[in-house]
């Protein structure tokens, strides 16, 4: 298995106040990784960190071998843009413009791909997420899990190695969150890596590997194993993750 993203001492602090330390990991490709935590264990922080949205004290993030934490910063938003999505809790597309424009504008300013073939990825990715009718719709006239669907789109556009989410369902309702889920899981399956926040357990239970955060340290890890939709025994995989979240004083 190939490594994407190696993680080697990874420290971090907000003045004196120390969040992460000795964190050690590797995220292989393809992987589905869901990190939770304690709130305030340091889980928002270690996904900054990690996706150069913000920098550690010390410590290492090679992305395929390639040292991110010591791009400059014009280097680190060129990874970020082309080799990285990101989607958060809300959905924070640009006021005034329409879905599609928002799932485009990241496609022209990387500038890797011709405008004709950010426009034709725009539009497969809008049909695989099913918001193909509300493409012209202004970001105001929408539903909050078509807003989301949009930003999975727009993190997609320039085919990024790894999509990155902080909480990408903690604003939806449970069967919102499945649908969104299901479309990351494909994604996951198509081949983009995800490494995602999550408070949600039952959101948790659709990655391969959970990762334990306690104190700002690695605690634990539980392997899942790929989600498999159809699979007869979807319980028992919640149920592991119970149990060995009960563990974890979770
Ligand atoms: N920019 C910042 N400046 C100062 N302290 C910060 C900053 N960002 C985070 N912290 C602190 O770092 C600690 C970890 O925060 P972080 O948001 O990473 O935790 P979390 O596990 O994601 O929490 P939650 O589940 O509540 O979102 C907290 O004590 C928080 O107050």
């Amino acid at each position: 298995m190939k490594t994407i993203l190696d993680v080697r001492n990874l420290y971090k602090s907000f003045k004196d106040t120390k969040v992460l330390s000795d964190i050690n990991f590797k995220v292989y490709e393809g992987e589905f990784i869901a990190i939770m935590g304690q709130s305030g264990s340091g889980k928002s922080t270690l996904l900054y960190s990690i996706s150069g949205m913000d920098r550690p004290n010390s410590g290492n993030v090679l992305l395929y071998g390639q040292d991110i934490s010591s791009l400059d910063d014009e280097k680190m938003s060129e990874v970020r843009l082309k080799q990285m999505g990101f989607i958060f809790q809300h959905s924070y597309l640009l006021k005034n413009l329409s879905i599609r424009d928002n799932i485009v504008l990241p496609g022209f300013k990387s500038g890797t791909l011709s405008r004709e073939q950010v426009n034709q990825n725009a539009d497969a990715l809008m049909v695989k997420t099913g918001i193909v009718s509300v493409a012209d719709h202004d970001i105001k006239n929408v539903s909050g899990g078509q807003l989301q669907r949009a930003s999975i789109c727009r993190a997609l556009i320039n085919q990024p190695d790894i999509l990155f989410g902080d909480e990408p369902t903690g604003s939806l309702n449970s069967s919102t969150t499945k649908e969104v889920m299901d479309i990351i899981n494909n994604v996951n399956r198509e081949g983009t890596t995800v490494i995602i926040v999550t408070h949600d357990a039952k959101v948790a239970a659709r990655a391969d590997r959970v990762i334990f955060l306690m104190d700002g340290n690695i605690h634990d890890e539980l392997n899942l194993g790929k989600y498999d939709r159809g699979e007869k025994k979807k319980s028992s995989r919640e149920e592991r993750l119970s149990e060995w979240l009960e563990k974890q004083g979770f």
